[in-house]
């Protein structure tokens, strides 16, 4: 296992440029199986689950070709539905969280389609109802084998239907979505999530051919086609790097200059980092971050102690919550920091409560931040990584701080963030990569 080693402490400077972003291409890769035709798809990011769905896909039987670093062409020709039944399916496909999505278009073009109960983050429950109910609406029979863990769907003729969705689901949104385009009649799907990523997807889908209207909201109409064609994707920049880089700016001191963000896609992000304190601009379509020496947390108007708490989108996404909080440890003030949608995502404080910071833990989904503005710095310390998103706070939280961390586990952060060690090591952090197990207590 690697592990990173990080001397803290010392400003970066320089320039940096977000990756394709992971969460659209897990909805993007699965969108291949509609069409038999070609889809060339740019932009792609060259990280651990990206690389595990693509890998799944070709043992499904797509035909792969990589033109470059980042661009690949899919073309799903000849599906091999019986490579359900392998030991390499149960694996691979239960491996992360995205496999999830090759269910709606496998179910639409082959009337069947089946998937171990996925992986991802361990950071609370991660249920699938949304998909499962939205599958049966459409007319599928659904089975999960407890024993197994594992489903399998069955549709002969998936219909359109009106779908009230129990909660405004990202991947279910997707692959509802993407089994509704090839059903007969139309769909309407309400209380849909609309991320960018989403909409990513629906635009892709309509160059296809599909008939979709109400992108980037929570009502959406499909009306279902009988076949889809080819087309070129590109991947936006990952909106939950961007503001990771943000929150690294600020708690090192560094001055950088993130590029190419597609700053119009980004949200409330920018905004919810400048509640922070944080002093960034927009240049073009880069955002600009000075060196900061402090940054101060605004309170609300009434003078009480801000939140920031996630919500599906238009909210803040709950994937930059763990950043927010890592960042309010060094800021002027205190922040109530409210992770609405998971109930284990916060329980890595403890690592940074280790390093000197005032947090209190105050239930599974709330914790107090007393920003210490800098009196003194975190220290280092070991520790492990567990999750994607705390991995890259405590990441962040080492780089600022006085002495050496090592972070185990780092397989985690390198789940979503591409070539991470590299990329910093050119801003002038000093970060080692070493091959280490975390110590067993
Ligand atoms: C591969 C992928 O794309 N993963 C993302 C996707 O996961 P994923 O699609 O798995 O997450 P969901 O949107 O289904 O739900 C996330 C969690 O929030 C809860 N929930 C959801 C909606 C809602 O209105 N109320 C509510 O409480 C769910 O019960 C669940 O516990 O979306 C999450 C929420 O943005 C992100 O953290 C993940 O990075
Ligand atoms: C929770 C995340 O990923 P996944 O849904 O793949 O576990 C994430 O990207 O922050």
């Amino acid at each position: 296992m690697n592990a990173f080693e990080i001397t803290g402490g010392i400003k970066l400077k320089g320039e940096i440029t977000p990756q394709g972003a992971k969460n659209e291409a897990l909805q993007i890769l699965s969108a291949v199986l509609l069409t038999e035709k070609k889809i060339t798809i740019s932009n792609i990011p060259d990280i651990k689950d990206v690389n595990k769905l693509i890998e799944l896909l070709g043992d499904l039987g797509v035909t792969i070709e990589r033109i470059n670093k980042d661009t690949y062409t899919f073309e799903a020709k000849n599906i091999d539905l019986n490579f359900f039944e392998s030991d390499a399916f149960k694996s691979k496909g239960g491996g992360l969280r995205g496999s999830i999505m090759i269910v709606g278009p496998l179910l639409a073009r082959f009337g069947k389609a089946a998937i171990p109960k996925p992986g991802g983050d361990k950071i609370g429950r991660r249920r699938l109802d949304t998909h499962f109910i939205g599958f049966e609406k459409l007319g599928a029979k659904f089975v999960y084998d407890n024993k197994k863990a594992f489903f399998n769907v069955d549709a002969t003729n998936l219909q359109g239907a009106y779908i009230l969705l129990d909660e405004a689901s990202v991947t279910g949104t997707a692959n509802i979505v993407m089994a509704a385009v090839l059903a007969k009649g139309t769909t309407t799907i309400y209380n849909a999530a609309c991320e960018p990523y989403l909409q990513q997807l629906c635009k892709m889908l309509n160059r296809m051919g599909a008939k979709i209207s109400g992108i980037g909201s929570n009502l959406l109409t499909i009306e279902g086609v009988k076949v889809l064609g080819g087309t070129e994707h590109r991947m936006l920049p990952d909106m939950i790097e961007i503001g990771s880089f943000i929150g690294m700016a600020a708690m090192t001191e560094s001055e950088i200059t993130i590029k190419n963000v597609c700053y119009d896609e980004l949200g409330v992000i920018p905004e919810v980092f400048k509640k922070l304190g944080i002093k960034l601009e927009r240049r073009g379509d880069d955002i600009y971050v000075p060196s900061q020496k402090h940054y101060e947390i605004e309170t609300f108007i009434d003078g009480s102690i801000l939140t920031i708490a996630d919500a599906p989108w238009p909210g803040f996404t709950p994937d930059l919550l763990s950043i927010v909080l890592v960042v309010a440890t060094q800021a002027k003030g205190n922040v109530l920091i409210h992770q609405k949608m998971f109930e284990s995502r916060l329980f890595f404080v403890d690592k940074l409560i280790d390093m000197g910071a005032q947090i209190i833990l105050c239930d599974p989904h709330r914790a107090t931040v007393n920003g210490i503005d800098k009196k003194y710095k975190l220290r280092g310390i070991s520790m492990t990584s567990p999750d994607i998103r705390a991995g890259v706070s405590l990441l962040i939280a080492a780089l600022s701080a006085e002495g050496k961390s090592t972070i185990y586990n780092i397989e985690q952060i390198e789940r979503g963030y591409q070539d991470i060690d590299t990329r910093l090591r050119a801003l002038g952090a000093q970060i080692k990569r070493v091959n280490a197990d975390a110590p067993s207590h």
